[in-house]
């Protein structure tokens, strides 16, 4: 998977949240968009997943070398973020059928095999509703970590998650994101430690 962004901007109204940003993301690598709170980071994350459109500029997407349209770069991806909520009205083991209609599971992993990882075996058949936020941040990482995507999209991926928590999702990292394109919005180091490259929306206010 690659993506090219071109003379990329967006604006809110007459605010340009960034500007003139010319990058490309390659498959295998690991990408940390980096800036402080407000500064755009999941602004330029929903404009990559194609949630939405660029205000100047271009991006195009390719998979082994084919062009993909922007409506259709949905069916590549997968995604956690703090904005996307969860159904919680379903139990844990209704999540992951209803998850995997639409996206193919990683190395076939069962739900059995998912509900290890997350070492939820006592919660398995409890409405997500009554989950802590911890609990229900780790079903998000597990989705989407799991889910048989090339390209992979990490907002803030560790709010609500305590210490353990935290060396549980660079374990889950360590596994799942071999050959991925990984790009992860963040502004705490432990959870962007594993990539190899930086985009500082700093760059891009003029
Ligand atoms: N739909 C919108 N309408 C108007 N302004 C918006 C909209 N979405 C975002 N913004 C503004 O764009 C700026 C960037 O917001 P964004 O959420 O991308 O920042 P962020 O870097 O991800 O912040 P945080 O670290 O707090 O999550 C903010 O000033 C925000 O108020």
């Amino acid at each position: 998977m690659q993506i090219i962004l071109e003379q990329i901007g967006r604006r809110f109204n007459r605010e340009w949240i960034f500007k003139k940003i010319d990058y490309s993301f390659k498959s295998g690598q690991s990408y940390a968009i980096l800036g402080i709170n407000g500064s755009g980071k999941s602004t330029l994350l929903q404009m990559i997943s194609g949630a939405l459109t660029p205000s100047a500029g271009t991006l195009s997407y390719s998979l082994n070398h084919k062009e993909i349209a922007v409506e259709q770069v949905f069916q590549q991806l997968s995604i956690a973020a703090p904005y996307l909520e969860l159904i919680e009205e379903f139990t844990l083991t209704e999540v992951l059928d209803f998850h995997f209609n639409f996206k193919t599971r990683l190395n076939n992993l069962t739900n059995k095999d998912l509900i290890d990882l997350l070492n939820m075996d006592s919660s398995k058949n409890k409405q997500l509703k009554h989950f802590s936020s911890g609990m229900k941040q780790r079903v998000k990482l597990i989705l989407a970590l799991c889910a048989d995507t090339p390209l992979l999209l990490l907002d803030e991926p560790t709010s609500n998650l305590d210490d353990q928590g935290i060396k549980w999702y660079k374990d889950l990292v360590a596994q799942f994101t071999a050959n991925r394109l990984v790009i992860v919005c963040s502004n705490q180091a432990h959870e962007y430690e594993f990539c190899t490259h930086h985009l500082l929306i700093s760059n891009y206010k003029n």
